[in-house]
């Protein structure tokens, strides 16, 4: 059962409950100097203005309460910041105080109650996994020899978004050639499928009595679904193990869990937790960069003046007698232009996973949040915030020549990767991998539809990343000589 229909039935029930609710409301509100937020049904609070697309609906109730509103969600006090001002004041003065995740019921399941990083309080262990992906996994020299391999990644035009998922796994090298093939597919939709579950309002988690019933099944899926991805993951780990590679070559770098279990400070850290780390990387990374490639792509064959212009800078930079490469990324400014623009108009993440407010409440623009509540960044309103992006609902990679704005969350007014102390650690990674995508297919092919290009489908699905609902499919002619592909 979905959410919206999940709320009316609630609705229906709880009608009785209406009338002394509208009573109360106020006198609450003003007592505790909370944000002002809408109207809170009684038990769901305003669970049902979600809808299929939460941070749409968010932005429209935000444009007439207020930055920093404040709904209900079931009974868990929920403050959603929609504009660069907020999310300043809040990522700058509270950030240590916002830096934890909740303990939702998702992440007992996907995050083994809350041992890896994604689902996790800010708390030691967290900070040195981030570091070790960092210094191993990002570092320059290791992700110069997956250069190569990325390229090639991007350069098969027949591949399904499947398909590139997968080998955006491969490419950040975390398991390794070897034991990322075979069942790989499988173990890429289970991925798949995680991000589109952990993305869903647990309606479980905002009214715990309910959680008994598991009215929109969703707990029993986390259960199969985690079954099936400790089932790879320890097959992954048995194979490490059994044959550990040590050794790093310019074909083959050493894979990111056998970094992992070779290193000391690690030693006493559980296979579980060993396992966790390489999964939350999957699912940082597999659909972000795929999707985000995947929208520009769609956006470029909808505007072919801006796709001419970028094919003509590669021409310019890189010529035809060899593919772009990673170290032409920083003279490929209107490449980078439609991948940044790309982000803000099809935000990966258009609402950043919440903060949990911990130690006190905390004072925010005259109001008080008190601890407990659920800080929601809203990075898709800030894309879209009129007083700060003319003509927010066009694609317009020229905006990002014309201002050059930090992408890596020091500039407030764009956050696709988050901001604070959990900012995304792989954002370069992230937008250098939608760089060389784009770079690659547009200076690789000529793109046909089979449609009308206007009427291109561009609608999203919600979830822990957004994705096209309908999936581009075009029809790629080389325009290089063979030789060069
Ligand atoms: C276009 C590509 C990407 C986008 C738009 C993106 C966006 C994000 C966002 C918005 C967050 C949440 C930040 C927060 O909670 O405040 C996040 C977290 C994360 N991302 Fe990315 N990401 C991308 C690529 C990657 C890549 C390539 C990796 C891995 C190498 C990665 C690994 C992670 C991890 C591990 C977290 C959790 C961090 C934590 O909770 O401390 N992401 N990402």
């Amino acid at each position: 059962m979905d959410l919206a229909t999940l709320c009316a039935l609630m609705l229906v029930a709880l009608m009785p409950l209406l009338y002394f609710a509208g009573s109360r409301r106020g006198r609450r509100r003003d007592g505790d100097r909370l944000p002002p937020g809408p109207f809170n049904l009684p038990v769901i609070g305003s669970l049902h203005r979600l809808g299929s697309l939460p941070h749409i609906s968010l932005q429209k109730l935000s444009r007439k309460h207020g930055d920093v509103m404040h709904p209900k969600l079931g009974r868990v006090s929920a403050v959603i910041i929609s504009s660069a001002r907020a999310a300043s004041e809040i990522f700058k003065l509270h950030s240590l105080q916002c830096s934890s995740k909740p303990s939702l019921i998702c992440s007992k399941y996907f995050g083994n109650d809350s041992s890896g990083i994604i689902f996790s309080s800010y708390t030691p262990q967290v900070k040195l996994y981030r570091k070790l992906i960092n210094t191993h996994l990002l570092s320059p020299a290791r992700l110069r020899i997956c250069d190569g391999i990325r390229r090639a990644a991007s350069l098969d035009p027949s591949a399904t978004s499947r398909e590139i998922r997968c080998s955006c796994a491969k490419t950040y090298r975390l398991f390794g050639e070897r034991s990322f093939c075979g069942s790989s597919q499988e173990f890429v939709r289970a991925i798949v499928e995680t991000i589109r579950l952990v993305g869903i309002f647990n309606v479980s988690d905002y009214i715990p009595w309910l959680r008994w019933l598991d009215v929109q099944g969703l707990e029993k899926q986390y259960k199969q679904l985690t079954d099936k991805l400790n089932r790879h993951l320890f097959s992954i780990l048995r194979d490490r193990r059994e044959n550990p590679r040590v050794v790093t070559t310019d074909e083959e770098p050493m894979a990111f869990i056998d970094v992992l279990i070779s290193m000391d400070e690690l030693s006493d850290t559980t296979k579980i937790t060993l396992l966790l780390i390489t999964q939350d990387i999957l699912l940082g990374a597999v659909d972000s960069s795929a999707l985000s490639v995947e929208w520009a792509m769609a956006e470029l064959l909808r505007h072919p003046a801006e796709l001419s212009r970028a094919r003509r800078e590669i021409d310019d930079v890189v010529g035809s007698q060899r593919l772009v490469e990673d170290s032409d990324l920083p003279k490929l400014r209107y490449v980078e232009a439609i991948a940044k623009e790309t982000l803000r108009l099809h935000q990966v993440t258009p609402l950043i996973n919440p903060k949990l407010v911990e130690g006190g409440p905390i004072k925010l623009g005259g109001f008080t949040i008190p601890a407990g509540a659920l800080v929601y960044l809203s990075s898709y309103a800030i894309g879209m915030d009129e007083k700060f992006w003319k003509e927010p609902l066009e694609f317009r990679p020229q905006r990002f020549i014309e201002q050059d704005i930090d992408v890596f969350g020091q500039n407030f007014h764009f956050v696709p990767f988050g901001t604070g102390r959990r900012v995304c650690p792989g954002a370069k990674l992230g937008l250098d991998t939608v760089r060389i995508g784009v770079a690659t297919l547009v200076q690789g092919f000529d793109w046909e539809l089979d449609q009308d290009p206007a009427k291109l489908d561009m609608a999203e699905t919600f979830g822990l990343v957004c994705q096209k609902t309908q999936p581009l499919v075009a029809i790629p002619r080389p325009r290089l000589d063979s030789h060069v592909y």
